[in-house]
């Protein structure tokens, strides 16, 4: 046999030949889940102005127990039309501006009103009590967001309150699916013997789209050479990214890679130390990337998590790995002799307890996992209590 890749060298050749893509503006509305590649800078300071943390009274700083004049009121987008002078109270709302000459907010639960006018105040106002800061949040000019952040809805949210209504994001990978197989059947279709639903094309979409990504095409491919060659030929035409399934392997129905050859796509590696995932393949032609992963689901789950989903990120300009962690196996595991495996496993803490059956076709398995545990190649079994490195799903 040829000797197979170990899996972090598999990583490294991957992303070694990612160049990321260029940038375009979004409307924020529209930025859920892009990636950040310009930082965004506060506009102004936020909060913008001195404003009320209670529904109270704006009161100068002084000792509890004073009654005061009530001569205006400010309200949340209405501000006071006066300044306190000495012995004065406003009536406030949460969010509404200070007025000047009040140093703090005392809660209306603190006070009693009087039908004269004034209102007792039974806190004693320390500067700053129950008041909201200039800039205390963020401060103009600052960076609001990272870029690289990958934007969730507090960044959203971060941003829009920084002033921002556009923010220039990494281009989406355009990706191109092709699932190969003669007995792919699409989905909700009724199964003829010896078919089966073709799940990879709507798992890998669902793990590009989670990751960034843009799925351009959907193709099912029958397993000839000529058919896998247009549909070879035809998702690259346009795609930063072509993904495909089975059809990697040694079987003579095998015509991946020659079609892969055939449209110019250089390889760079076949085949990994990967249990899932032995026969993935990897290639480029100029700045495209193409991934033939396993057909058995498992695997192709397994390998576009460990190469494809980092290769889209970093073309997106984001972190393509969180570091590992390590994790104790509750359960001995068997090892395989020549390759990494990458079992699936829930985790409570840091115990790791594999989902159950591990085949390449278990697709449950991926169902409850929270992690992958690499277990290394080797000899019988990893013990119960040994450690493992975990990569968090
Ligand atoms: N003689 C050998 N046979 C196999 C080897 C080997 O080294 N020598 N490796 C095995 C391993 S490991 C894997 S993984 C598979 C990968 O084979 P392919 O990538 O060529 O995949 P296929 O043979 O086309 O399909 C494998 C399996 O997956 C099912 N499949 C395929 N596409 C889909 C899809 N879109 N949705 C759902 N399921 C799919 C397919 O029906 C097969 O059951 O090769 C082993 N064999
Ligand atoms: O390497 Mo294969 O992906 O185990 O079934």
């Amino acid at each position: 046999m040829t000797s197979l890749l170990p899996v972090d060298a598999a990583r490294a050749a991957v992303l070694a030949a990612v160049t990321p893509l260029g940038t375009e503006e979004v409307p924020l509305a529209q930025a859920l889940g892009r990636v950040l590649a310009r930082d965004v800078r506060a506009g102004g300071d936020v909060p913008p102005f001195r404003n009320s943390a209670m529904d109270g009274f704006a009161v100068a700083a002084g000792p509890a127990d004073r009654r005061l004049r009530i001569v205006g009121e400010s309200r949340a987008g209405s501000p006071a039309a006066v300044a306190l002078g000495p012995g004065d109270a406003v009536r406030i709302s949460t969010g509404a501006a200070v007025p000047d000459g009040a140093d703090a907010v005392v809660m209306v639960e603190r006070t009693e009103e009087h039908p004269d006018g004034t209102v007792t105040v039974h806190d004693e106002a320390t500067p700053d009590r129950n008041v909201r800061g200039v800039g205390e949040d963020l401060r103009a000019g600052t960076v609001a967001v990272p870029a690289g952040t990958t934007l969730g809805p507090a960044a959203l949210g971060v941003a829009a309150t920084a002033g921002v209504a556009h923010v220039t994001c990494a281009r989406r990978p355009r990706v191109a699916l092709l699932a190969t197989g003669d007995e792919l059947v699409p989905i909700g279709e009724p199964l003829p013997p010896g078919g089966i639903h073709d799940s990879n094309a709507v798992a890998l979409a669902g793990y590009v789209a989670l990751a960034g990504g843009e799925v351009v095409s959907r193709t099912r491919t029958p397993d000839t050479a000529e058919a896998t060659r247009a549909a070879i030929r035809e998702a690259l035409a346009d795609a930063d990214v072509l993904i495909s399934t089975g059809g990697v392997s040694v079987g003579a129905h095998d015509h991946v890679k020659d079609a892969l050859a055939a449209a110019g796509v250089e390889e760079r590696f076949w085949r990994v130390a990967l249990r899932p995932g032995k026969p993935t393949w990897f290639g480029v032609r100029g700045e495209q990337l193409v991934l033939g992963l396993p057909g058995n689901p498992v695997s192709a789950m397994v390998t576009f998590l460990l190469f494809a989903r980092p290769a889209l990120l970093v073309l997106q300009g984001a972190p393509a790995l969180a570091p590992r962690d390590t994790a104790v196996l509750t359960r001995a595991v068997p090892r395989h002799a020549v390759r990494d495996e990458m079992v699936r496993v829930t985790l409570d803490g840091d115990r790791a307890t594999p989902t159950g059956p591990q085949g390449s076709h278990v697709m449950t398995s991926m169902l409850a996992a929270d992690a992958l545990a690499l277990v290394p190649m080797g000899e019988g079994e990893l013990p119960a209590g040994a450690e493992v490195a975990v990569e968090r799903l």
